[in-house]
């Protein structure tokens, strides 16, 4: 059987390992030689579980998520009665593990004393776990001051995060704001803000701020680049209130510090009140603006920002947790990998010759006969040629269109509603769509480009088989890509990939337009081409207008300018 690099280097520490503790036993070097092949193998387990061990102590002692099964909501302790007719309302009879755990940490015996770090797989419902004990936490305030953050990467993500929210939320008084840049920051600003007699909001003078401004929003469900225009900019935006954190799709957060957010959220929510009223959060005040008064010992605020930092690739970098600034962190994960696929995903490769490569996606998207799937590409540019070329294949009986960050947002809005609706079967994304995104009756998922990292497989793979669905993801790989492929899914734990053979009639079928269709793409690239040198023509200094297309399609590329 043939054994790749890392295996022979496995092997070989495993032997290594094996010579070391024969001698520290005082074994001969002859017994040595004679370990068997199943000893060996044995190490080699040992050696891997221990490698895959987490550097950072807290998280080697995990709570296993799947010790908890699904609870009915009717029997969920303590749940507000209200909430429990919000979830009914949603069509949710029964809660996912994950949501129990949490649950069961924060509101139940846990009573979230420690900050919580979930790594649960895609479409495990982390939302609603951290969604629902923030709402029922909140429930009994009847003041209204900003008290729960939760932040995104993207402008999509917090859209959707925010319809949880605002499922829950109004049903035991609480409102919820949004701050993503959908808007202009003035509508932004009046929603996020009660102003009695406000101009425009903006802070025109550093030290007056009105008494009388206050949040209009219990729960603000924000981006970093427009959470931190607000917290720069907005008058009466104070974040001295806030009780909860959550910090979603944690390693795609803290891998881009946009204007330093993290470390700004922390040290406003930290800082020390001076006001001579204090006065609690359920007394309504009297006098003097409402404050929340934090005491320092030793150097933690108290009362303290309860924290929880969720991905279904959650980092396990010391220097990058390190940021978060976690009180006594829980670690809750599912299983004992580091990485999990969903439990009903199917995972299958097809192999094809590089050049024919978009007609094996049509032939396989023939086979999958219409139902909802996403295809995959490395880029924005091949996302959009792709799309090009497959919508000049004129008899198609599907509708495919392009989703990616290249596009106006509007646009975008415009393609996922029709794709949720049914209107459209196939998206083709760059990897703008492969955190968080949920759409109810994705079958499938196919990475036109394989994936670089085993994190970018999850994530895409992960808009299928979720809830407790099944789902497909198919792999296009050429014959060089097959070793690095199955390395990659290893990470995973992952062997069973079995290979997906498209009907060959299908593709011939295709290929008499083939020609056409490539000709017509490269019209159409031409054309596109010309009319972008158009529009520089027409403007005076070219030079700053290359910077400007430059710098606004950068803007477009980072989901932290979002
Ligand atoms: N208790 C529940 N019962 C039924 N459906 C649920 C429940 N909880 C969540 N869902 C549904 O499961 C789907 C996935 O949930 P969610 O988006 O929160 O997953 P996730 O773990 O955050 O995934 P990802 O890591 O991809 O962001 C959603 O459509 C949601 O409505």
């Amino acid at each position: 059987m043939e054994e790749s690099a890392a295996e022979q280097k496995g092997r070989k520490k495993g032997f290594r390992l094996a010579k070391k503790s024969s001698r520290m036993s005082g074994e001969s070097s002859t017994s040595t030689r004679e370990l068997n092949s199943s000893s060996l193998e044995t190490m080699e387990t040992e050696q891997k579980k221990k490698k895959s061990l987490p550097v950072i102590p807290w998280m080697r002692d995990p709570v296993d998520i799947s010790r908890y099964d699904p609870l009915p909501v009717d029997s969920l302790p303590f749940l507000d009665s209200r909430l429990k007719k919000a979830l009914h309302n949603m069509g949710i009879s029964s809660l996912f593990p994950v949501q129990v755990a949490v649950w069961q940490e924060t509101i139940g015996p846990g009573f979230y004393q420690r900050d919580l770090c979930i790594n649960s797989p895609t479409g495990s419902g982390k939302t609603l776990a951290y969604a629902l004990p923030i709402v029922q936490k909140l429930s009994t305030r009847f003041i209204k001051c900003l008290r729960a953050l939760v932040v995104l990467p993207t402008r999509d993500l917090a859209l959707q995060v925010k319809e949880v929210f605002d499922a829950l939320a109004p049903a035991v008084g609480l409102s919820v704001g949004l701050a993503v840049g959908q808007s202009s920051i003035a509508d932004e600003i009046a929603e996020l803000i009660r102003k009695p007699t406000l101009d425009a909001g903006i802070w025109f003078d550093s030290e007056y701020v009105p008494p009388e401004l206050r949040s209009a929003v219990d729960i603000l469900v924000a981006t970093p680049g427009r959470l931190m225009d607000h917290i720069n900019n907005t008058m009466g935006f104070t974040l001295e209130h806030l009780h909860y954190l959550v910090v979603d799709e944690t390693d795609r957060l803290l891998r881009e510090a946009y204007q330093s957010w993290l470390p700004n959220v922390l040290q406003l929510a930290y800082s020390q009140n001076q006001s001579p009223f204090p006065c609690t959060d359920d007394i309504v005040p009297t006098f003097g603006v409402l404050k929340t008064i934090r005491s320092f010992s030793r150097g933690k605020p108290h009362p303290r920002l309860a924290k929880m930092v969720l991905s279904a690739t959650l980092t396990q970098d010391p220097s990058k947790l390190a940021q978060l600034d976690l009180h006594y962190p829980l670690y809750l994960t599912t299983g004992h990998r580091r990485y999990q696929l969903p439990e009903h995903l199917k995972s299958f490769k097809v192999l094809c010759k590089s050049k024919l490569k978009p007609l094996y996606l049509l032939a396989l998207l023939e086979t999958l006969q219409g139902e909802k799937c996403i295809v995959f590409t490395s880029s924005v540019d091949s996302t959009h040629r792709l799309c090009t070329l497959l919508n000049f294949f004129d008899d198609l009986q599907i509708k495919i269109k392009e989703y990616s960050r290249l596009q106006r947002q509007s646009i975008r809005s415009k393609t996922l509603k029709a794709f949720r609706a049914g209107e459209i079967q196939v998206l083709i994304s760059s990897d703008a769509m492969t955190r968080g995104m949920d759409v109810e009756g994705v079958k499938n998922v196919i990475n036109y480009d394989m994936p670089p990292f085993i994190k970018t497989y999850i994530h895409r793979a992960g808009r299928t088989a979720r809830a407790g669905q099944s789902g497909r993801c198919f792999t296009l790989l050429h014959k060089d890509e097959v070793k690095r492929f199955k390395r990659l899914l290893q990470k995973a734990d992952n062997d069973s990939c079995p290979v997906y053979s498209v009907p060959s009639e299908t593709m011939e079928s295709f290929r008499s337009v083939y020609s056409r269709a490539l000709e017509r793409l490269k019209e159409s690239v031409e054309s596109e081409k010309r009319s972008k040198g158009k529009v520089k023509v027409n403007i005076k200094h070219p030079a700053v207008t290359r910077k400007k297309e430059k710098a606004s399609f950068k803007e477009e590329e980072s989901p932290m300018m979002k």
